[in-house]
């Protein structure tokens, strides 16, 4: 497991957010693919201010997302809709830069449109930077234990949350493992238990999305604060 470990989670995202600006100055248009869940809300308002709000060149980067929930932007559990209220309303955008899953839309006909989306603008199917969250069950992106199909040939999938029901449309595991960097970011001590038994049993013996997914080709790192990491 390719950890690196933070004083606390500001540090962790501020980590994150100079790679932004890396990126960003390549001069070249950069995929990446951003997290749901309450976790990287504290990297969406880091960016937002100085320095990285003017510092980066936000033309440049490309965003998407590992999941989004069937809502509507407004709605609190909105993936997108957190990214811009946190983020996007504070920066200079084009608007073409902002590849949002749209979960007003019905399920099936959002998984062909976003699919077909991702089959236009990155042919090769390689995300330049995929950041992941994991759940406290083990899940990524929405892609949860004992009901993933890693096999899945497909580039996006409609899934269940286990406990509500709600639906979401989410990168497959195929997809997500192509990308050329993963990093998953995950912070607080509520993770550190299962994040020591990714640590200690190898994939293939464990049941949790986040422990199997890695980039293939690629790099994948898990950074962390001292919570999260406490027991490694
Ligand atoms: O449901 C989701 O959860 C995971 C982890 O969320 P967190 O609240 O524990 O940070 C997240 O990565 C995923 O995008 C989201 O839809």
């Amino acid at each position: 497991m390719n950890t690196i470990i933070f004083e606390n989670a500001q540090s962790a995202v501020e980590k994150i957010a100079q790679e932004f600006k890396v990126y960003s100055l390549k001069g070249y248009p950069v995929h990446i693919s951003l997290s749901g869940g309450s976790t990287p809300k504290l990297l969406f308002k880091t960016l937002a201010t100085a320095p990285y709000n003017t510092e980066i060149q936000w033309q440049n980067l490309h965003f998407w997302w590992g999941d989004e929930r069937m809502v509507v932007p407004t709605d609190p559990e909105s993936n997108y809709g957190e990214v811009q209220k946190l983020l996007f309303d504070h920066i200079q955008i084009p608007a073409e830069n902002i590849h949002r899953i749209q979960g007003e839309n019905d399920p099936q006909a959002e998984l062909s449109r976003f699919e077909q989306e991702i089959q236009t603008e990155i042919p090769n199917g390689e995300f330049d930077w995929i950041i992941l969250g994991m759940g406290n069950d083990g899940h990524t992106a929405s892609l949860f234990p004992y009901q993933t199909d890693f096999n899945d040939p497909n580039l996006v999938v409609i899934a269940k949350h286990p406990e509500s029901g709600q639906l979401r449309i989410s990168k497959t595991a195929k997809l997500l493992s192509q990308a050329k960097r993963i990093s998953y970011l995950v912070t607080g001590e509520a993770k550190a238990d299962i994040l020591k038994e990714i640590a200690t049993h190898s994939a293939d013996q464990l049941p949790y999305p986040a422990a199997k997914i890695q980039s293939s080709n690629g790099v994948t790192e898990w950074i962390l604060d001292r919570g999260a990491a406490k027991l490694l």
